[in-house]
């Protein structure tokens, strides 16, 4: 049996009875107090006259229970103490006999120095202990003398506590103190997170909701949360208001309590109202699969385009996500979702998300223009050019790096390249080409991210050839394939010679042969491994091939004094034009790629 701890000096048996009893009743933990809880404490305290106070941890069971004034005794011993910027877990229900609930400045000074989660008094009618009243109050954050600020509220009646949602009211405040109290030291911790995917409707997607959640824990994981636990809900058809069900959000919400948790991440885009609802519900930071994404983004561009790209396509994102009071307060604390690419927070104005979209807009275009000047350059030298494309983590800037001896970053992590790099490739046949390594693909990548990038992903998939490179001893590498497939279409890339390089092909266990034989059998494909360089010879050979088989145009100027090699270029390649200048004949010709090189010294840059 568990103690009674205070002044219980001369009580009768059958009060220390019902005391005792208190240990056994529990709180549903959704409940600041339950009525007969409350009932039980005033009616105790109508027999002796005396304040009876208890504790309670946030699944609602009753810690200690005392006898006294609330200020007499001290918190329990208990594991699980947070640290700053937290509530303890712990909160405060006494009784003040004589029927007042407003709390004392004892009460107030004893809810600041344990930093409970929440001081409750109960007045107590002596003739009707169940018609008792209640006041309680939260702390709110630091004043300017680093002293906490409470807030009270009252006075309630007993037919309150059943409207009210304790999670709501505990995270509310953890959330106003999170920013005042000690906010560095907070976002240092990684955000404790849970991750929640519905399954509904037709299956018709290749990826399970379990394959997804998973990726998405991948997600998480890379951009700095700690996943605590995954939730799967199967249900008909999304809730309007909830997208899952209103069940499940008060299970949710009581489990963000009791483990702590910061953010709660969904595989699936939500509306903006279901997200601020969710929010409100469950009293912590709600993402989506594509806020995620936008997240990660964010923290890896590197160039000044790839960053305005990600701050563009994160506002457009947000404009229609910026609403009232429920979603600022959850967002006050920072971290995974508000942050820009740049030093700076994400901007939550909606006039100020308007004008930056604005002149964002304005300077991609400007980069971009830059850009296509080079790139015309470029074209013009003939140098042929490939581009890696692939799933995020396939190993795309792996092969990179042993093709070209170079050290891009690569990284056992999602998206771990962001901006496209170019190296200059040697190719066996002595010619050079131009390899460009670029951003991963993943499945369902949100369409803002698409938009925004749709330039970028243009000029790279602009390349003679496309090597899309396939991490095989991934268990789902053909529903990856196909994700990046879909990508390509949506960038309207069509009719581009593409070669499948079906890497890691050393992670594949002992006994797949088979499975080898099979993969070796695709048209225009190659088995490698980037990391242990196994078949670059054959791929670089593949390469070249590929390359060969291009036709160029040029623009040539031969001297009239050369009137012989005017007349090769009509047997090498097809003239498409020819015009007589001052310093000779320009000529517009297609040629193999193979042969531009010897034709090298008679390029011209005047086009026209
Ligand atoms: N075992 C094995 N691991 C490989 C191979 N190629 C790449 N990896 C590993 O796979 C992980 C991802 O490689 P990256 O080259 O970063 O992949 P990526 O396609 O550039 O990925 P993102 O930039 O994130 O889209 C790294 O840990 C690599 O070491 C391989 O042939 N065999
Ligand atoms: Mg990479």
């Amino acid at each position: 049996m568990k103690e009674i701890l205070g002044n219980t000096e001369g009580l009768k048996n059958n009060i220390i009875a019902m005391l005792e009893q208190l240990y056994q009743l529990r709180v549903p933990p959704w409940q600041l107090v339950s009525p007969e809880i409350a009932i039980q404490m005033a009616k105790i305290t109508g027999a002796i006259n005396r304040e009876v106070n208890i504790f309670l941890d946030r699944k609602g069971n009753v810690l200690s229970v005392s006898v006294g004034d609330s200020n007499t005794v001290s918190l329990p011993d208990l594991p699980g103490r947070r640290g700053s910027g937290r509530l303890s877990g712990i909160r405060c229900i006494h009784t003040h006999p004589g029927g007042n609930s407003q709390l004392s400045g004892i009460d107030l000074s004893a809810l600041r120095s344990h930093k409970y989660d929440l001081m409750a008094a109960i007045g107590v009618n002596d003739e009707k202990p169940e018609e008792f009243v209640f006041d309680f109050a939260i702390i709110t954050g630091k004043d300017e003398y680093g002293q906490y600020t409470v807030q009270e509220y009252g006075v309630f009646k007993p037919e309150v506590l059943e409207t009210l949602f304790l999670p709501n009211i505990i995270s509310s405040a953890e959330k106003l103190l999170a920013v005042t109290d000690d906010n560095q030291k907070l976002e240092q911790r990684p955000e404790r997170t849970i991750l929640v995917s519905l399954e509904y409707g037709k299956q018709d997607r290749l990826w399970t909701s379990e394959d997804s959640l998973e990726e998405l824990r991948q997600l998480a994981e890379t951009a700095g949360a700690e996943v605590i636990a995954k939730f799967l809900q199967k249900r008909p058809k999304p809730d309007p208001g909830f997208f899952i069900g209103r069940g499940k959000v008060r299970d949710l919400a009581l489990y963000a309590q009791q483990e702590d948790i910061d953010l709660c991440v969904f595989d699936e885009e939500l509306s903006p109202a279901q997200q601020r609802n969710l929010e409100q519900s469950l009293g912590i930071k709600v993402l989506d699969r594509t806020a995620l994404i936008l997240d990660i983004f964010a923290q890896r561009a590197q160039t000044n385009e790839g960053k305005l790209q990600v701050e563009l396509a994160q506002l457009q994102y947000t404009l229609p996500r910026i609403m009232g009071q429920g979603l600022s307060l959850s967002r006050l604390g920072g971290g995974i979702g508000t942050r820009g690419p740049g030093e700076t927070k994400l901007e939550t104005d909606r006039r100020m998300i308007r004008d930056r979209i604005a002149y964002i807009k304005g300077c991609i275009d400007k980069v971009q223009n830059v850009r296509k000047l080079h790139r015309s350059y470029r074209n013009k030298n003939q140098v042929p050019s490939v581009s890696l494309i692939g799933y995020t983590n396939a190993g795309k800037s792996t092969l990179l790096n042993v093709l070209t001896n170079s050290d891009v970053y690569e990284k056992d992590q999602l998206f771990a390249t962001l901006d496209p790099t170019t190296r200059q490739l040697n190719l066996p046949d002595k010619r050079q080409a131009i390899l460009t390594d670029t951003v991963g693909f993943i499945q369902r990548l949100p369409h803002q991210l698409i938009a925004a990038f749709k330039s970028t992903l243009e000029e790279t998939l602009d390349a003679d050839l496309l090597v899309h490179v396939i991490d095989v001893s991934h268990p789902l590498y053909k529903e990856q394939s196909e994700a990046v497939y879909r990508v390509l279409q949506e960038t309207g890339v069509q009719d581009k010679p593409i070669l499948s390089v079906f890497n890691k092909i050393d992670k594949l266990p002992d006994e797949s042969s088979g499975f080898l034989e099979q993969l070796r059998s695709v048209p225009d494909s190659v088995c490698i491994s980037a990391k242990k360089r196994i078949g670059l010879e054959t791929l670089l050979t593949a390469i070249s091939d590929s390359l060969k088989l291009k036709a160029i145009e040029v623009t040539l100027l031969i001297p009239y004094s050369e009137s012989g090699t005017a007349a090769r270029l009509f047997e090498e390649g097809t003239v498409l034009s020819q015009d007589y200048e001052a310093e000779g004949i320009k000529m517009k010709v297609r040629l193999q790629a193979n042969d531009v090189e010897r034709w090298q010294k008679y390029t011209t840059d005047d086009e026209d």
